[in-house]
């Protein structure tokens, strides 16, 4: 299996990402891979911290070779993807370790290796004043999209996943978000064994969802000496204890980090549990009414990616005006632009600003850009991903260096990382401000109209009305 996987810029042509900037020259693309490398070495390791963050390193490479290159690659690339090219021009190229690998080890392995992508999306219900819709404070962001996103056809069907119960830190609440998962994966979840994908979707048609298969090649991993049986029973335990290594490796600490003991939110603040989740209404259903959240230990990764989200501390509906400030800012000097680091440097002293953390709004363009590039920090780890390698070692091999997860039959030496932390463009807030508009009208209308008992019935008598009129 390779250590390294380089990454070539993507240069748009269609606008299906809003806010996709457009690279042209040499010197733009390099630029714009150095701010990538800057922003994870200087801004977002002091987040996550050290161990967590892989900023890689720029590279040139022959334009030839990846030419040749980009022609392998093309008709392997899902079709949803290819709205954006592969930059065959600059000859640079990002290189990256190969996440699906240990990286706790410096040189080349031979063990088997596992390795679990989870996207996990925003784990916190708004509490800033700001939201106008009541919902908002009840349902979180993903629960409600899930309707849109089926809607729209991007999914077929809803995933009973939410947020809240993989970052509560209460074991039941994640395992059953984690089962969730690997009942739907969507782009949330993915498998990998031995650098290949072999459980999660590759594009949004071709998704591999067979318990059964996936217990098949788990079974050596946790089952090494072939001890279980075969059948249903078999794949559920399998299944079982890949929850509960993953369970017990996102709550494991393997590093300490500079922002460790920001606090951007005091805990009591804002609501621990989302009332669309499944796991919630199965609690109500029982008549238990109380959802349990264990609180995260503060050094793992989950903690310090809901601490860098939670820098969203206003909404978008709090944080837009802001931005419109600041854009009517430059309007007047444009030629601020670059002092106000909206396009980088990420170096020390941008880091140094996001740490202002007061919401007392007095006036001025630097509060208003304060929050816009915080808004920014929190989008992106609203939408990274963690990687979790997991690889069988022996009880002797157990070190300070070399953290271990058992299960039941096994044990593993595992590393947690954190991967694709771009930062989020400054010009995606309008987007971000007009999808999360259409996120809770489409909820408000198509599914809270149709769960709530006084609107249903409102709905069920319109529907009878129909029927009578078209009688007449
Ligand atoms: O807005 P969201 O929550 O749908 O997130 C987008 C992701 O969709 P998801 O909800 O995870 O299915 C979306 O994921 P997919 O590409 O659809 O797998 C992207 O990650 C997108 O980021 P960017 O615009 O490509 O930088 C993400 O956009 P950003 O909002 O992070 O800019
Ligand atoms: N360093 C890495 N090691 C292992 N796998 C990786 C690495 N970087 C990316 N991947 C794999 O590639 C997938 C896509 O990566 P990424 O999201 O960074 O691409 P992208 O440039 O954002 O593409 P797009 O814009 O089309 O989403 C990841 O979900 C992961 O499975």
């Amino acid at each position: 299996m390779q250590r390294f996987v380089m990454w070539l810029s993507l240069c748009s042509h269609s606008s299906k990402s809003p806010g996709d900037v457009f690279y042209n020259t040499q010197k733009e693309i390099l630029h714009h891979l150095q701010n990538i490398v800057d922003f994870g070495k200087h801004v977002m390791k002091q987040f996550f911290g050290e161990n967590y963050v892989h900023h890689g390193e720029i590279i040139q490479l022959p334009l030839d070779f990846v030419r040749q290159l980009c022609l392998k690659i093309q008709p392997e690339r899902p079709e949803s993807r290819c709205d954006k090219d592969m930059d065959t021009l600059s000859g640079y190229a990002m290189c990256l370790p190969n996440l699906t690998r240990l990286q706790t080890y410096r040189f080349v392995e031979h063990r088997p290796i596992l390795c679990i992508e989870i996207k996990p999306k925003c784990g916190f219900i708004p509490f800033s004043s700001h939201v106008s819709q009541e919902i908002k404070h009840k349902v979180c962001r993903y629960c409600m999209h899930q309707h849109l996103k089926v809607a729209n056809g991007k999914w077929k069907r809803p995933s009973k996943y939410c947020p809240l119960d993989l970052f509560s830190g209460n074991k039941q609440r994640m395992h059953f978000a984690l089962k969730s998962l690997l009942q739907e994966a969507q782009n949330n979840l993915k498998i990998f064994k031995n650098g290949e994908l072999i459980y999660g979707c590759k594009d949004d048609q071709d998704c591999v969802s067979d318990w059964n298969e996936l217990a098949c090649h788990l079974k050596p991993f946790f089952f090494p000496s072939n001890g279980l049986v075969s059948g249903p029973h078999c794949t559920r335990t399998i299944v079982k204890e890949l929850i509960h290594v993953i369970t017990m490796t996102l709550l494991s600490s393997t590093d300490a980090c500079r922002a460790g003991d920001m606090k951007t939110v005091p805990v009591s603040q804002g609501r621990s549990y989302c009332e669309a989740s499944a796991f919630n209404k199965e609690l109500v259903r029982n008549g238990k009414h109380k959802l349990e959240s264990s609180g995260l230990p503060r050094g793992c990764l989950l903690y310090k990616t809901l601490q860098a989200q939670m820098l969203d501390m206003l909404d978008i509906e709090g944080l837009y005006p802001l931005y419109s400030r600041v854009e009517q800012y430059l309007e007047e000097f444009p030629e601020e632009r670059s002092t106000l680091q909206i396009d980088g440097p990420y170096n020390e002293a941008f880091y140094e600003k996001l740490l202002d953390l007061s919401t007392e709004d007095d006036g001025t363009v630097a509060f208003a850009l304060t929050k816009v590039q915080q808004y920014r920090i929190a989008m992106t780890a609203k939408d990274c991903s963690i990687m979790i390698a997991l690889s069988p070692c022996l009880q002797d091999e157990c070190s300070e260096q070399r953290p271990v997860v058992l299960t039941s039959k096994s044990r593993f030496t595992f590393s947690v990382s954190v991967l694709d932390l771009d930062l989020k463009p400054y010009e995606s807030i309008p987007h971000q401000y007009k999808l999360d508009g259409k996120i809770v009208n489409y909820y408000l209308k198509n599914v809270q109209a149709k769960d709530d008992p006084v609107m249903s019935n409102l709905f069920k008598e319109n529907e009878d009305c129909t029927l009578v009129l078209h009688k007449v």
